[in-house]
């Protein structure tokens, strides 16, 4: 199996704090790794730190075979970071902020065929009838679906996603959780924050679950508790936090696994 994605000894310090101690994480060609973990124990700053956009302090990243910098072929890489507003006032159309998608490094004119993959990118994620629509006049969650459709027009060999169904509605998950079936099949090699494994429950063969910035498990996705995946769970008793006690052996007590 070809290596995708390496990360060794990964340490990054935020504010005087250590976030991530000496992560080791290695992804393999086609695979669709779950990221989990309780809020804050490291799970955006990891993503964030494989592709470069918080530096780390220790260690070293290899994505596509090239370390991370300058050689780094971020054209086959797709990232949706966690939820960010698309619009901020910019007044472009969902398609525009698609096709800016297909712009990387020096190519900064969009191909031809940008408009066309942009659209079916659009239809993919639900949204091929809003195409035209300026951003801003998007709800929150189908700014999000237009962030992915930014990330997968691409068609990339490496996706990376922080949260991308976090506000998003069961049947557009599902939607979601279809195109990411098909990329699997076209080779994409998948890395997914996810707070529970939702729709994307079939298609995540593993997880790596983080506490405190080390990583607790590397192996199985564990079975949620009776009850979390039924569509009436509200979801809105508390999960307990980082001083819950006693914690379960993986930190999962607080994800939404147990409770
Ligand atoms: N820029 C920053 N400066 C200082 N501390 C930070 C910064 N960014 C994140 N942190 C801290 O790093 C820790 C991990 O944050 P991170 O966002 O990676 O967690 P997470 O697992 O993704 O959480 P969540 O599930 O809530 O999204 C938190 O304690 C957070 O407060």
């Amino acid at each position: 199996m070809t290596e995708v994605l390496a990360a060794a000894g990964l340490r990054v310090t935020l504010g005087g704090a250590t976030i991530l101690h000496d992560v080791d994480l290695t992804v393999s060609d086609g695979e669709v790794v779950g990221l989990l973990g309780a809020n804050g124990s490291g799970k955006s700053t990891l993503v964030r730190a494989l592709v470069g956009v918080v530096p780390a302090e220790r260690g070293t990243v290899r994505l596509l075979g090239e370390p991370l910098g300058r050689r780094t072929p971020w054209d086959r890489i797709g990232y949706v970071p966690q939820r960010v507003a698309v619009a901020s006032g910019v007044p472009a159309t969902a398609r525009e902020v698609v096709v800016s998608g297909m712009l990387h490094g020096r190519r900064l004119v969009p191909p031809r065929h940008a408009g066309r993959r942009a659209a079916e990118a659009l239809e993919l994620v639900g949204l091929g009838h809003l195409a035209h629509r300026a951003c801003q006049e998007l709800s929150g969650g189908q700014q999000q679906r237009v962030l992915i459709a930014r990330a997968l027009v691409r068609r990339p060999d490496l996706l990376l996603l922080d949260e991308p169904v976090a506000g998003v509605d069961l049947p557009s998950q599902e939607a979601f959780a279809r195109a990411l079936a098909d990329l699997r099949t076209s080779g994409t090699t998948v890395v997914v924050v996810l707070h529970e494994l939702g729709a994307l429950a079939p298609l995540v063969r593993r997880a790596v679950v983080l506490r405190h910035g080390s990583v607790v498990h590397d192996g199985a996705p564990p079975a949620p508790a009776p009850g979390h995946a039924a569509p009436s769970h509200d979801h809105v008793h508390p999960h307990g936090g980082e001083d819950a006690s006693p914690p379960d052996a993986l930190g999962l007590s607080t994800v939404g696994w147990s409770s």
